[in-house]
């Protein structure tokens, strides 16, 4: 869901810098909050049409197709539930069908005991009772993946599905039907309750996503490595995630006992959970659109079969095709749904939108290049101070303790030492390089640095903390961050997502600018899907130092950059202390850039530190010549 309702304001006015046509004028403000007011009126508009058309079904389909069409909603909901833990975690979900058969089998124990408030205080009763258990199940999801957590989900769909059989469901062996309240008594009214029920969760799903939490599923998805190296946990997400998704199947199950008045074991086959899966992934059930065509798709396709006496095992081929279609082109339906309709409603001229501010250029087009010319000018006023404590934290740095002191530190892989006993300190508001051939250590060392594979002894303070015995995620909180040689940004989040969920903190307007400028392509709304890698590496630079750590280790930032653009990146970096009071590390095999970018740095070979200090001196030590430059000594 593209955000549409933030202004956006100029970045700060720098000699020499490119903001772009559209962020500079204060004309482009007033067409963002014409654009915000345009969104409010097209959500606004589509929720009518969608209101409007329930009821025109309701009113105007046959009996037999309001059930369908209910049944269709009912499976929307549940395909919601898989939205948020495979579609926008990543997670592979097997089970979803158990968490529905709990929903349904609290719904009619509640309806037994004659619980007051009926199927209204039921249904979120229901959502409720299936949370521990997807937090039961999201337990083996923080070290399995892939086939391993499939197996585990699938197990406990069985398991759930051996229990309800063995022990039938509450009221069904003395005839209790499930009870609707008054006002919901005939199909058609029902059916409109559950459109509104799958619209509460659409709407509550929109409003996650844009905060730090959906941001985190959706990171996740990403890469695990990355989310933790945001301060983010990965076992806080992933729990959540799978809470979150076992509440909204559990609605679906209570839904479902109130449609059919009486449920049986058989109505949560686990092979259901299995079909559910499928066709969650080739709607796109990440976004409620596709969940609703999902679960509309699933009742046609077997009615359809039912009508021309085809086996309905048929329609569970043809999802599985979808789904292996879905994932191979790497997008489900919805996807294709809001492309289409981006495509058609993206200004051609690239102004005038808040997804276009600050862009000379679409993003999609080649003229998206990272731009480090754009870099920000000393003359340009220092960003806002953070206000939470924890960012606090992440400036400790700015004091005079130095920003980054490891001593003592070795990584070893079976018999392979890859470090060595390396001491290495980064002085506050300095940047400081970490030089060395391939196969050095250096990738190792920071992955110690960090906290990604344990330093065998030795010590790593930050600020002059010790986070030496700290999980990823709290090390970066204390205001230690990190990026990698890999791309690892998520693409599913837009340009603005990201940078708020790097920096850990809301960000205004002119800070998102601020932290943009550097990409003078780049506006706050574009996807990251769209952006190249090279930019999308920048950016992760950007979102890193927006989040003013104490020490910023940046891992190759120069990779895939030309000469140029190289250079440039190296004086934006000189800055970057005295704006972000941020020192950092900087890892490259670039030697022009450390000399232009660094006032110290460390040379790594064989795990070992061989010579450290300014970069002239270093580089001219026959040692270093040697064994990093693969030269002999010229004197
Ligand atoms: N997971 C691993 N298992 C075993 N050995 C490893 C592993 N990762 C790295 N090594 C070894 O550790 C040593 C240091 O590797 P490392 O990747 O840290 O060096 P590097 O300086 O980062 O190299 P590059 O510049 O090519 O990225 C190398 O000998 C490498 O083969």
């Amino acid at each position: 869901m593209r955000p549409a309702d933030e202004s956006t304001t100029p970045r700060p006015a720098a000699a020499g810098i490119d903001h772009g046509d559209d962020l500079a004028p204060r004309a482009a403000q007033g067409g963002v909050r014409a654009f915000a007011a345009r969104g409010v009126v097209r959500w606004s508009a589509a929720a009518v049409v969608l209101a409007v058309l329930a009821y025109a079904l309701a009113a105007g389909l046959p009996v037999y197709w309001v059930f369908l069409a209910m049944s269709a909603v009912i499976s929307g909901v549940l395909l919601q539930s898989l939205g948020v833990v495979a579609g926008q975690a990543g997670m592979v979900s097997l089970c979803q069908m158990a968490f529905a058969a709990i929903g349904a089998w609290t719904t009619a124990q509640l309806n037994v005991w004659g619980v007051p408030g009926g199927l209204y205080v039921w249904l979120p009763l229901a959502g409720l009772a299936a949370v521990p258990f997807g937090l039961l199940i999201g337990l083996p999801a923080l070290r399995l993946r892939g086939v391993h957590l499939a197996i585990i989900t699938l197990g406990f769909a069985a398991t759930v599905d051996i229990v309800m059989a063995a022990n039938s469901f509450p009221g069904v062996s003395q005839g209790i039907v499930v009870g609707r309240p008054a006002g919901l008594g005939s199909d058609r009214q029902y059916f409109l309750f559950c459109c509104g029920v799958f619209a509460l969760v659409a709407v509550a799903l929109a409003l996650v996503r844009r905060t730090r939490l959906g941001a985190s599923w959706r990171a996740l998805r990403e890469s695990e490595r990355a989310t933790a190296a945001a301060g983010t946990s990965v076992p806080g997400a992933k729990l959540s995630a799978f809470a979150v998704s076992a509440f909204i199947a559990g609605l679906s199950g209570a839904l479902l006992a109130g449609q059919l008045a009486m449920v049986v074991s058989r109505n949560f086959d686990p092979g259901q959970s299995l079909v559910a899966y499928a066709v969650a992934i080739m709607a796109g059930a990440h976004l409620a659109e596709g969940a609703l065509i999902g679960g509309a798709l699933g009742v046609v396709v077997a009615e359809l079969l039912r009508r021309f006496d085809v086996p309905q095992q048929w329609a569970n081929v043809v999802f599985a095709v979808g789904a292996v279609q879905a994932m191979t082109q790497g997008s489900g339906m919805s996807d294709g749904l809001r492309a289409v309709l981006h495509r058609r409603r993206r200004p051609r001229t690239g102004s005038g939108s808040p997804d276009s501010a600050g862009s000379a250029a679409p993003a999609d087009s080649p003229a998206a290049t990272p731009s480090p010319s754009a870099a920000p000018s000393p003359s340009s006023p220092p960003p806002a101070a953070p206000s939470s404590s924890e960012t606090r934290a992440e400036t400790a740095g700015s004091g005079r303790a130095d920003a980054l002191r490891i001593a003592g530190v070795s990584v070893r892989y079976g018999q392979v030492v890859a470090v060595n006993d390396v001491a290495l300190t980064v002085p506050a508001g300095e940047v400081h390089g970490l030089v060395g051939p391939n196969g050095a250590g250096k990738s190792s060392l920071v992955d110690a640095i960090s906290g990604f594979v344990p330093a065998g002894g030795g010590t790593v303070e930050v600020g002059g903390v010790d986070v030496s015995g700290l999980a990823v995620h709290r090390r970066a909180r204390a205001g230690l961050r990190r990026t990698f040689q890999q791309d690892r940004v998520p693409v599913g989040l837009t340009v603005r997502e990201y940078l708020r969920f790097a920096a850990r903190r809301p960000l205004g307007d002119a800070e998102l600018a601020d932290g943009l400028a550097g990409l003078a392509a780049v506006a706050p709304g574009d996807p990251i899907a769209a952006l190249d890698v090279g930019t999308r590496r920048l950016l992760e630079v950007a979102g890193t130092l927006l989040a003013r750590p104490a020490v910023a280790v940046l891992d190759e930032p120069a990779a895939g950059l030309g000469h140029s653009e190289s250079e440039r990146l190296g004086a934006w970096l000189r800055q970057v202390p005295a704006r972000y009071g941020t020192s950092v590390l900087l890892i490259e095999h670039d030697l022009d850039l450390v000399r232009a970018a660094c006032s110290g740095v460390t040379v790594l070979d064989f795990g070992e530190v061989i010579a450290a200090g300014p970069p002239a001196e270093v580089f001219a030590e026959p040692r270093v010549q040697r064994a990093y430059l693969g030269q002999e000594p010229t004197t």
